[in-house]
């Protein structure tokens, strides 16, 4: 497949996601999953550019267990921190732009306004570290793109499976109400990513924003989940508690107010994520179809 998109980590939601659009829209697509291509084996990476020549690859590859990464920080630096660089010189050298995936947990979430690209980034945990110097591996590498930086990614799993999975289990529920951020809904991510595969990319690889139009608190999100939830089968809305980060006692630090400012790639490229409120129905509804039993 000469001049198409190449999507590494192909098997996690934003891959997923993405390889489902560029197909619909009738494009070129190869996508490789961790058990096709690991994304730490130079040669085998090198190979894999050689073999499919892609004009854009798409790097949605890596170690994403905020909480786990804090007891193995060194596989979050292998995938995250350096396959990046690999990634970038591959491209670079066989002639394609890469779109890399990074995160608002770069942030410390001290700010107490949206983040835009050129704000210091001050990363809390191992993810969050790793991520932040997967970003410096890119620049480094001279490879052409775009460092994709979004947040809180919403699927019919993660965060959203869990709540929903604890609701209807008649737990009482327990939801950080102290950090703040800007869920992004993976189907709006994937729709943008491949925006970006048509466009021409800045031949040095340069940072943008890409996050949902809203904030919210983890509670805000959770809540509003559990209300379509128990509209929609009738079920009793569980109780729900609001907690402090400090008392969930969870092993990665989180920023308190991560929210990223999205200005820069909507003036650039005509991207906007939506009002994730906008997309709780249909989140709902995905986790219900997975989970027949409801
Ligand atoms: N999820 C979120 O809320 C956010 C995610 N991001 C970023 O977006 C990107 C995509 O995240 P998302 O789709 O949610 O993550 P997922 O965890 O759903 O997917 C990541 C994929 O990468 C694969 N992978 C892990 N290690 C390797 C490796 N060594 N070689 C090849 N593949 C590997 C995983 O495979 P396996 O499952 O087998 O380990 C998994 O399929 C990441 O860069 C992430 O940092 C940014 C902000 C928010
Ligand atoms: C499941 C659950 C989580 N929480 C809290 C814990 C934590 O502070 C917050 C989010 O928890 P999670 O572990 O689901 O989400 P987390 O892994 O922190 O999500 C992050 O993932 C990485 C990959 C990113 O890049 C970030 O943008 C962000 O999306 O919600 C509750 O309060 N109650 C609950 O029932």
């Amino acid at each position: 497949m000469s001049g198409g998109v190449l999507i590494l980590g192909a098997g996690g939601q934003v891959g997923r996601a993405t390889a489902a659009v560029l197909r619909r829209q009738g494009r070129a697509v190869t996508g490789l999953t961790r058990g096709d291509l690991d994304i730490t084996d130079e040669s085998a990476l090198d190979e894999v550019f050689r073999r499919v020549r892609p004009a854009t690859v798409i790097n949605a590859a890596a170690f994403t267990a905020v909480d786990r990464a804090e007891a193995q920080p060194w596989r979050a630096e292998a995938v995250n921190g350096l396959a990046p660089g690999l990634i970038g010189a591959s491209a670079r050298r066989h002639g394609a732009a890469l779109i890399h995936l990074s995160t608002d947990y770069v942030f410390d979430g001290e700010k107490g306004a949206p983040y835009v690209e050129a704000d210091t980034a001050a990363p809390v945990s191992v993810y969050g570290r790793s991520k932040l110097a997967g970003e410096a591996a890119v620049l480094r590498s001279g490879a052409a793109g775009v460092i994709l930086r979004t947040s809180w990614l919403l699927s019919a799993g993660g965060f959203v499976g869990a709540i929903l999975s604890r609701a209807r289990s008649g737990e009482v529920l327990r939801v950080v109400g102290d950090q703040k951020g800007r869920p992004t809904l993976v189907d709006d991510l994937a729709q943008a990513l491949a925006a970006l595969a048509h466009e021409t990319l800045p031949q040095a690889a340069e940072v943008y924003h890409y996050a949902g139009a809203t904030d919210a608190t983890w509670f805000e999100l959770a809540d509003a989940l559990v209300d379509e939830w128990s509209g929609r089968t009738g079920a009793a809305r569980p109780v729900m508690t609001g907690v402090t980060a400090a008392s969930w006692n969870a092993p990665a630090r989180r920023p308190s107010d991560s929210r990223l400012d999205s200005g820069r790639i909507a003036a650039d490229f005509g991207l906007l994520g939506r009002d994730w409120r906008e997309g709780v129905p249909e989140l709902v509804e995905a986790w219900l179809n997975k989970e027949p039993d409801q």
